[in-house]
């Protein structure tokens, strides 16, 4: 069986230093499975965000182990959460896209890092990225001129196009109503399903739950059901 795509042991995070130090996760354990739609759901301040942040090696780890698409974590350089990252398709609420980029413009920049395309071919694949999210007729045109849902499509297709291992995504609903935010979710599972890409999404919203093949959650900093995989062809864990 492939090595799954996301493995955490025992892992403990604290923000703060001496009397202000505060525990926020408390001896995770969490294994995702390749083409896995994982949703992480629990109460404000339960870990969540900082536990999708520790994943996708956008801060350093204190304690446990944390194998990312084959990645060790615990102790991992600078240099080396910086080529990780690059293998992962981040999704955040407020999209981040650039005011004074096309949305276009915007998904190829995903491809800048990875060397093998110029200028024209990141362009055009970045044209067919747009085309597979709904949004062909909407490429040359900069955010403020799009939709809430439709920048969150083209989130979508940004994070996609770099062809990533992993899909993190952090309330990618939050600012959606009820319609965009279904139809956000849903093309992001069709898209990532088809490429067998893993998807972990941090939701508070009950309207997109149906997408998640496991849902996980959380409290106090402890992973409290859905921890482990469902056993493909058997009984669910
Ligand atoms: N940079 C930080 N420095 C200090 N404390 C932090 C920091 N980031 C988060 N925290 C605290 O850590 C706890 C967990 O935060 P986290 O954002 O991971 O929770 P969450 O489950 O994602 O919450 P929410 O659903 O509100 O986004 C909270 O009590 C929060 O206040």
């Amino acid at each position: 069986m492939a090595a799954p795509p996301v493995d955490l042991k025992s892992i403990t995070f604290a923000y703060g230093a001496g009397e202000l130090r505060r525990a926020v996760l408390r001896d995770v354990d969490l294994t995702i499975a390749p083409g896995e739609i994982v949703l992480l759901t629990g109460p404000s301040g339960s870990g969540k965000t900082t536990l999708l942040t520790l994943i996708g090696a956008l801060r350093a780890m204190q304690d446990g182990t944390a194998r990312v698409l084959g990645q060790e974590l615990s102790g991992a350089s600078e240099a080396e959460r910086v080529r990780l990252r690059r293998r992962i398709g981040f999704i955040f609420q407020n999209h981040n896209l650039l005011g004074f980029l096309t949305a276009r413009q915007n998904v190829a920049m995903a491809m800048e890092l990875d060397g093998g395309l110029n200028e024209t071919q990141r362009l055009k694949r970045a044209g067919e990225m747009l085309e597979a999210v709904g949004l062909a007729d909407h490429a040359e045109k900069p955010p403020s001129q799009l939709s809430g849902g439709q920048r969150q499509r083209v989130a979508v297709a940004r994070a996609l196009a770099g062809d990533p291992g992993l899909i993190l995504a952090d309330e990618p609903t939050a600012a959606l109503d009820k319609v965009s935010g279904q139809e956000v979710v849903h093309l992001l599972r069709d898209l990532a399903k088809g490429r067998g890409v893993p998807i972990l999404l941090v939701t508070h919203d009950p309207r997109i739950l149906d997408i998640a093949d496991r849902i996980v959650a959380m409290e106090d900093g402890r992973i409290v059901s859905g921890a482990q995989e469902a056993t493909v062809g058997g009984e669910a864990a």
